[in-house]
């Protein structure tokens, strides 16, 4: 191709996938901490509280009281490459690219905090990515997660002359692929321990119960999930939300109490959290560290977490199959 002098370089046109994760601190400190969840939690579609009540208690006591608490929890589960959110969110970008034979070019952002979305965007359209698929990673649509990832793209898009061409990933909560995936990792992580649990519990992320009745398909996706697990698995799975935050009323059953109830049984449990990518404070610290104490503070015999589906194969092979899907037309 020639171009007249002077015109600026156009790159070839190629196709981009864009990971996009909840987001993480830069570091395991309160400062970092604070700057995360000041972003995160200023959010209008994570806390549906008028910014004018919410602000006072978000600067005045959350800000002042939760990053402390917090940085000593991620300091338990701080990995060599940083927050393990991050980590295994850039290697799940690196596995990808492989299995389209390098036919698209893969990178992460996070929705708060670095790499943010703007500027991740940005370095496919300059690498000649056209073509973009946005994937929300959360198997399960809600307002909180997937489509405050739209917003934040669609912000950036306003910014832009020239617009990349949009797809965005689907919530995958009932596809087969997804069931296949979870049904593989969960049977892999059973068969590598030395009991047979009493109860296989999916700890979900909890959302103020109002958000349900508001609309949000959030719960009833959960519970399908879990529903088309079960029946795939052939056993049954209890269902539990987690990590509960401020003083409204959260989506119940709550994770610690259901966990207590188990211990008070003197049951053994296996747990996993299906409606999380990747591995990150809320599984590692809440439910693999914090939920095993509580477990067997209250009696309870054996506790297994069994991990995220994170970039392991069988997760790889499904958002494989669900992104060729969303490809169509552009591969
Ligand atoms: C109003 C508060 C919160 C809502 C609503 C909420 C929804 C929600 N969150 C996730 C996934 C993740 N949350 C993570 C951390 C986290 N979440 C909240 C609060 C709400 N989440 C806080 C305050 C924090 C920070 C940690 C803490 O101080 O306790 C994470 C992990 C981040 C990490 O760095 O590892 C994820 C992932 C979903 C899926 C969801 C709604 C469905
Ligand atoms: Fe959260
Ligand atoms: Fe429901």
């Amino acid at each position: 191709m020639t171009l007249p002098p002077n015109h600026p370089p156009v790159a070839a046109p190629r196709i981009g996938v864009l990971l996009v994760n909840l987001g993480t601190p830069d570091a395991p400190d309160a400062p970092s901490v604070r700057r995360y969840l000041a972003e995160f939690l200023s959010d209008r579609r994570v806390v549906e509280i008028p910014q004018i009540l919410w602000q006072p208690i978000l600067r005045g006591i959350i800000l002042t009281t939760r990053p402390k608490k917090s940085a000593h929890a991620y300091a338990q589960v701080w990995t060599e490459n940083g927050s393990p959110l991050a980590a295994i969110t850039h290697a799940q970008s690196e596995a990808l690219p492989p299995l389209f034979g390098d036919a698209v070019q893969v990178a992460y952002a996070m929705r708060y905090g670095k790499p943010a979305i703007g500027p991740a965007i940005d370095a496919l359209m300059a690498a000649g990515c056209q073509r973009i698929l946005i994937a929300p990673m959360y198997p399960q649509y809600c307002a909180a997660t997937t489509a405050t990832v739209v917003d934040a793209v669609g912000e950036h898009l306003k910014t832009l002359r020239w617009q990349p061409a949009l797809r965005y990933l689907p919530p995958y909560h009932d596809d087969a692929a997804y069931i296949g995936a979870l049904k593989a990792s969960v049977d892999a992580g059973l068969a590598a321990l030395d009991f047979t649990p009493d109860v296989l519990l999916a700890s979900f992320h909890g959302m103020p119960e109002r958000t349900l009745h508001l609309g949000d398909p959030y719960h009833c996706q959960c519970r399908k999930t879990a529903r088309l697990l079960s029946e795939a698995m052939g056993r049954p799975i209890e269902v539990a939300f987690q990590s509960r935050f401020g003083r409204a009323k959260w989506l119940e059953p709550a994770t610690d109490t259901q966990l207590e109830t188990f211990g008070r049984a003197g049951q053994s449990v296996a747990i996993f959290a299906p409606g999380f990518s990747a591995d990150c404070l809320e599984t590692l610290e809440e439910l693999a560290i914090r939920g095993k104490e509580q477990f067997e503070a209250a009696g309870g015999g054996r506790f297994a977490y069994l991990p995220c589906l994170n970039a392991d194969t069988p997760g790889m092979a499904m958002l494989e199959t669900l992104m060729r899907r969303e490809l169509a037309g552009w591969l």
